[in-house]
Formats: C-alpha cells, structure tokens, sequence
C-alpha cells in the first residue's frame, strides 16, 4: 500500500510547475519564520531540495541571515544521513542522488533545535512517507528536538500505514 501510493504522490508531485514550486516554497517557509518554534530554535536541519520537494533555498538563506546556525544532511559512507554544519551555502559539493552536500563538520543530532524533514507524504496523525530508503526513519529514531515535515497540500492523506520504524513528525507544514 505504502509503496503505491508513494508512486501516486511521486506523480503529482513530478508534475508541478517550477514557478508554482518556488512561489508555494516561499510563503511557507514565510509564515513558517513567524512562528515561535522557528524564533526559538538557534540550530536548524533543513535540507536540499530535488525533484520539486518543497523547495529550501530561500529558507536555508534565510536561516543564515537570520544569524541562526543551518544544518544539512549528507549522506556517509555506512549510507547513513550525518547532520553537517554548514561553513558557506555556495560551497556545495554533489552527492548520492544527485543531492547537494555542504563542506563542514558533523554536529551532534541532539544539538539541533529543529529538523525540516522533507517528505513523499505525510497524513493526519504526522506519519510521514520518504523515499523509501528509510534514512530519516534511522536519522530522527531517539532525536528529541521538534520534527517539522514540509508538504504540498495533495502530499497529506488521510492515511499511512506506519510501520514500526516510522517516525512521526511534531508539525507538519502545509496550505
Ligand atoms: N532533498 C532531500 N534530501 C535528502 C532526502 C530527501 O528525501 N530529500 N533523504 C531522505 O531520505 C535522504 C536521501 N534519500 C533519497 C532516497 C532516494 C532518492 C531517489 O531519488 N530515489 C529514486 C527515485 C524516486 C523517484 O523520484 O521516483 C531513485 O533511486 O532513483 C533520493 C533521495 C537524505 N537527503
Ligand atoms: N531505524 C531503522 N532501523 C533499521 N531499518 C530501518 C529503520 N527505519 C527504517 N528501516 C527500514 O528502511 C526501509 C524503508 O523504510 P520506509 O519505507 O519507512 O522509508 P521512508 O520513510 O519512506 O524513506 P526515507 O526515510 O528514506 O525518506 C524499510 O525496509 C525499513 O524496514
């Protein structure tokens, strides 16, 4: 079931336009800055985005103009995500899966403040699905900081069957 309707969200998603990705991107990530949890946190994870995933790039700047520390995932050579602090967001290097990856050192997890954790789909009890690779599944397992999911509004459904692994989010974003 899971893996059905991943390709179904996939599709959808595959088919946005640029501009409506990066206008969309941009007001949530707008409204997001206002929020208590965002003004709060001094050490943030977000992440590069592909394949018209919400789309980061303002906010990752805007993390950094805000005098916030960003963090980025990239992924090692066990397969694993490790959270890097990034020295300069225009030094990128490319990574598995074509992501984007920062230069930097890894920071400890549970120094971060808050994770933007990218999404296939996400439903109503903040279960979310990925890739299905299960990295952030591995990632957030014991993380205690405040897990946000970033999604389209077609991207929540009203179920997912989670599985023992998963990992619900604290806030999803969306509109
Ligand atoms: N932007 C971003 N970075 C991320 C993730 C993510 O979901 N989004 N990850 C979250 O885990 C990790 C990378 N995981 C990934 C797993 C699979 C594919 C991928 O492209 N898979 C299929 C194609 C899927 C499709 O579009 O049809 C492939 O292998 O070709 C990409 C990233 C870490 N970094
Ligand atoms: N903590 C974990 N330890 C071991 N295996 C795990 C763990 N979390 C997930 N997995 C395995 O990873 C695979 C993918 O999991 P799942 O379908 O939940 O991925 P996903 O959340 O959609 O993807 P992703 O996190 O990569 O975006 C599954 O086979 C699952 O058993």
């Amino acid at each position: 079931m899971k893996n059905i309707l991943r390709k179904e969200l996939l599709k959808n998603r595959r088919n946005l336009k640029f501009e409506y990705v990066t206008k969309y991107s941009k007001e949530l990530f707008e409204n997001f800055i206002k929020t208590k949890e965002y003004k709060n946190s001094k050490i943030i994870m977000s992440y590069m985005s592909i394949k018209n995933e919400v789309d980061t790039k303002w906010f990752n700047e805007a993390i950094i103009k805000n005098g916030k520390k960003l963090v980025l995932p990239i992924i090692d050579n066990n397969d694993e995500i490790q959270p890097i602090l990034v020295k300069k967001l225009s030094k990128m290097k490319v990574g598995k899966y074509n992501i984007l990856e920062p230069i930097g050192d890894v920071i400890e997890k549970q120094k971060i403040d808050l994770i933007i954790v990218p999404g296939v789909g996400f439903d109503k009890s903040y279960n979310r699905i990925g890739f299905g690779k299960g990295y952030y599944d591995k990632f957030l397992k014991n993380y205690k900081g405040i897990k946000v999911g970033v999604a389209y509004d077609f991207q929540i459904v009203d179920k997912i069957d989670a599985d023992e692994y998963d990992v619900k989010m604290d806030m999803i974003l969306h509109f």
